[in-house]
């Protein structure tokens, strides 16, 4: 191997299907020990499929798989844990009424099977304070006996992560045996400063002889933070090399297997040149048409503090905050689903309003019901549903958004997160309400589909639709809003035009 370093990882010739679907073809991947190796490809290239299998939840059809040296082929979760090879997944998993200590031991035998009693429970303690001084460089940060449910969502995912480490073997004195750590896009919710940390944390366990595989959609952090990448499509090897001397566009090239109009460099997530034209235009018309939405001084249980806005038909209004600001929760409210504590929310809709729900697996999707079910079940659908017209339905959408399924029959819960989420959208523009409340639209989504949706957005604005766009993205927000307003701390600011923004001006406002 010329000097190199023998790889942890070795994955050989790997296939799997599901029925007559092939999803993993010929695969071939070498993760070297202490290396950060970034996992890229479109919605269901089959990246999922490949860390399930390495994970024991999934058995490959053909292939060898080699850990360290030694043949790996785990039967079970529990099986590829005591290998060493764990998983962060990208829905939270914890439990919110639990302490960090407890959340980041469940499951670990024997302390469990012990039901953590005195001496257990002082070694649980040990475990999760070791655990939890990988994850951070401030301790105090995430209190051992603190609920999970009251860290904010970047301090959670710390947890998640010391919860992996700690279930793949630690000792006392903090050292690692956890081999293999797969991220499954572990941003997707974070603002970017948090991502910045999490990732420092990241790249110190790396240093300490960790092996990480980085599932993801966001280029910039690959480039950032990754040692090595291999692309997917198709299930296919498409590409793999070092993506600090990799052109970003030959990265997505090999994703996409052709170009991406105007894919900037620096961003994963433009808007088409097309859609930023629109954005500007109907940016500079007079006042927009009539106002369909109109909160004054709103206040929730907890967040938002005081929140006011007047929402036009024709615009789409960006909403900037940090995670834990109350962005989602002032959508709620807006859209009715959570109590209003004070002010006064005045709708003039006559179609209605609607929420894409950023917890798409919770309360988005019925993941157990076909693709065609999920676009058509909804308050306004007509009760019974000839299955025919639900059918064509289901394949309009598929088409319409280009969804990677088998079919409209196909259960929702086969499909990948990233079509998944495009499902969702899917039913919020087939109830053709005239206020659409997005909530982190393009979250798990890959680069040709962020565009695809945020010009569906555009276009939806243009015919009329009213739409209060909510994301971390805040490039995405820049290109595709009229104007931007910034939730601090549970109080929104007033909204400027988006031209006056830049994603800098953003956080910087946002983290003030
Ligand atoms: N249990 C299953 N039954 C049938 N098909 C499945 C199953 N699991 C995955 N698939 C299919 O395998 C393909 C690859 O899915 P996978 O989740 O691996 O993609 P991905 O690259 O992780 O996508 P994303 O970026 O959207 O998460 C998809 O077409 C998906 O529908």
């Amino acid at each position: 191997m010329g000097g190199e370093r023998a790889p942890l990882l070795e994955v050989t010739g790997l296939a799997k299907a599901f029925g007559p679907n092939p999803v993993l073809r010929d695969v071939s991947l070498r993760v070297a020990p202490a290396s950060i190796h970034a996992l890229l490809g479109e919605n269901g290239a089959g990246k999922s499929t490949l860390a399930r299998v390495l994970l024991g939840m999934e058995r490959a059809d053909a292939g060898a798989i080699l850990l360290g040296g030694a043949r790996y082929a785990p039967a079970s979760a529990e099986e590829a844990r005591r290998a060493g090879v764990v998983l962060v997944p990208q829905e939270r998993t914890l439990c919110a009424h639990l302490t960090v200590v407890d959340n980041v031991v469940l499951g670990i035998e024997p302390l469990a099977r012990a039901r953590l009693g005195i001496r257990d429970r002082s070694r649980a303690r040990a475990v999760a304070r070791a655990a939890i001084a990988l994850v951070t460089a401030d301790p105090g940060r995430v209190p051992l006996d603190a609920r999970a449910g009251e860290l904010g969502v970047a301090d959670q995912q710390l947890v998640e992560i010391a919860r992996a480490l700690a279930q793949g073997g630690l000792r006392e004195d903090g050292r690692l045996a956890a081999r293999l750590l797969v991220l499954d896009e572990p941003t997707s919710s974070l603002g970017r400063s948090d991502a910045v940390r999490l990732f420092e944390r990241v790249r110190a366990l790396r240093d300490a002889g960790l092996a990480v595989l980085l599932v993801t959609h966001f280029l910039s952090d690959v480039r950032a933070h990754a040692d090595r990448y291999t692309a997917l499509r198709d299930g296919r090897v498409a590409g793999e090399g070092d993506p600090r001397e990799t052109e970003p566009a030959q990265i997505v090239r090999e994703m996409l297997g052709r170009a991406l109009n105007d894919t900037r460099a620096s961003a994963d997530t433009r808007a088409s040149a097309e859609t930023r034209a629109g954005a500007v235009s109907e940016a500079a018309r007079p006042d927009g048409g009539e106002v369909v939405l109109e909160a004054e001084g709103v206040s929730g249980v907890k967040r938002p503090k005081r929140a006011s806005l007047t929402l036009r038909r024709g615009e789409i209004l960006g909403i900037a905050g940090l995670v834990g600001s109350g962005r989602t929760e002032l959508l709620r409210i807006l859209a009715g689903l959570d109590p209003r504590r004070g002010g006064t929310v005045a709708l003039r809709a006559p179609r209605g309003i609607g929420l894409l729900s950023e917890d798409r697996g919770g309360e988005g999707l019925m993941l157990g019901r076909s693709l065609a079910e999920n676009v058509w079940l909804s308050p306004r659908a007509p009760r019974f549903a000839r299955p025919r017209s639900l059918l064509t339905e289901g394949a309009r959408w598929i088409e319409r958004l280009a969804i990677r399924a088998g079919g409209p029959e196909q259960r929702v819960g086969e499909l990948s997160g990233g079509n998944q989420q495009k499902v969702q959208i899917a039913r919020l523009l087939r109830e053709d309400v005239d206020v659409l409340l997005v909530d982190e639209p393009t979250r798990g989504i890959d680069v040709a589909s962020k565009a695809q949706v945020l010009a569906l957005l555009r276009e939806l604005a243009r015919a009329g639709k009213a739409i209060v766009l909510v994301s971390s993205q805040l490039d995405e927000l820049v290109t595709t809003c009229d104007r931007i307003a910034v939730l601090r701390r549970g109080t929104l600011d007033p909204p400027r035009p988006a031209s006056s923004w830049t994603e800098a001006s953003l956080l910087l406002e946002a983290s003030s």
